[in-house]
């Protein structure tokens, strides 16, 4: 029997799991804060960004929403991320990628200071999370390793494929399965869009986590029975639904459940383990920027 990993059920229970942390902040007279920043008209980032302000209410953090015209100077989106960087009510800033090809990405993550970055993609925070000593680790790879643990897979000694390069997801999550510490130590293996014969190297693994962004690339036939399979992907493609598409993973889910063992289902897996993974960062930030001890689940 495959089981079905659900995203929904973890994420609500790391969301409780913050009540006593933002109980806390809140007794020493702060309320936990985070902004987002949407610089484009890209109907997908509009929706997360307004999912992330819900996630917020809910919890009990206050959330500031800034939007800036995708065609604006660069110079605007810098001046909100000062303003923010300086607002002691600001805790965590996010800010969505992509942005516009006018505004250069580094120097956005560059920008936020590092103990307000929530997603962890500041060079420092990188850095810090390459060395083992990670500040923020990036929501969705952390999402990911909160979903293994309440599944019991093991990775230590696992094989593992991460199917994707990206800064965001598939170079964070190869790094925290290649580490020493708990929810790491697999023998881990990064495919992308050079790798020679994708298959042969999914088919080895025990855990594939696809990050593609190409709907439904992994098939059943490119898995190792049992294995655990991770979709990442969260792709609109057209559909005759009220909203005019449906949203399809990187993994083609019809034939993958019929082999894997356990198998993240899109929507209702990884995403919402991200949003929840950057409601735990931004308590954790409030906590680092007060000086209060807050305990995190
Ligand atoms: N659920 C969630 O919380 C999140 C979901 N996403 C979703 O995950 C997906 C990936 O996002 P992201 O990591 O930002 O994507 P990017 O587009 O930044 O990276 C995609 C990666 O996939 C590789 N790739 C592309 N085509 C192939 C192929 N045919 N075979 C093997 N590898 C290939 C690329 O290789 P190369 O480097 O060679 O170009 C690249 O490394 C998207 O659907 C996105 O919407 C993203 C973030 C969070
Ligand atoms: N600075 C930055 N940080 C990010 O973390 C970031 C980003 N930019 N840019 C884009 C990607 C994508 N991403 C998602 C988060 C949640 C869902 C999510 O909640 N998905 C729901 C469904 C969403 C829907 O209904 O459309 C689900 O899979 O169940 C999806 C995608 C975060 N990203």
């Amino acid at each position: 029997m495959t089981t079905i990993i659900d995203g929904n059920e973890v994420a609500a229970d790391v969301r409780a799991g913050l009540a006593d942390g933002i109980e806390t902040l809140k007794a020493e007279g702060t309320t936990p804060g985070l902004a987002t920043v949407l610089m484009s008209d890209d109907p997908a980032s509009e929706t997360y960004v307004s999912m992330k302000q819900r996630d917020c209410e809910e919890v009990g953090i206050n959330g500031i929403h800034v939007e800036i015209d995708a065609d604006a100077p660069a110079e605007e989106l810098f001046d909100t991320v000062d303003e923010l960087n300086a607002d002691p009510e600001v805790h965590g800033i996010l800010v969505q990628m992509p942005v516009p090809d006018h505004v250069d990405k580094r120097r956005v993550l560059r920008a936020i200071d590092p103990v307000k970055d929530v997603d962890g993609f500041h060079p420092e925070n990188v850095g810090r999370m390459v060395a083992g000593n990670a500040r923020y680790k990036p929501c969705t790879p952390h999402g990911i390793q909160k979903l293994l643990e309440a599944y019991d897979v093991e990775t230590e000694g696992a094989d593992a494929v991460v199917v994707g390069r990206s800064d965001i997801v598939g170079k964070p999550m190869t790094n925290l399965l290649i580490q020493k510490a708990p929810l790491g130590n697999a023998t881990t293996t990064v495919c992308h869009s050079r790798t020679k014969d994708l298959a042969a190297k999914t088919r080895e693994a025990d855990i594939v986590v696809a990050a593609v962004g190409v709907p439904e690339l992994v098939t059943g036939d490119m898995l190792k029975d049992g294995a655990t399979v991770v979709d990442v992907g969260v792709n609109r493609v057209d559909a005759d639904t009220d909203k005019g598409y449906e949203l399809v993973g990187d993994v083609e889910f019809e034939s993958a459940k019929d082999v894997a063992g356990r198998i993240t289902p899109v929507p209702g897996g990884v995403g919402p383990m991200t949003r929840a993974m950057l409601l735990y960062n931004t308590v954790k930030a409030a906590g680092v920027q007060t000086d209060v001890a807050v305990d995190l689940p």
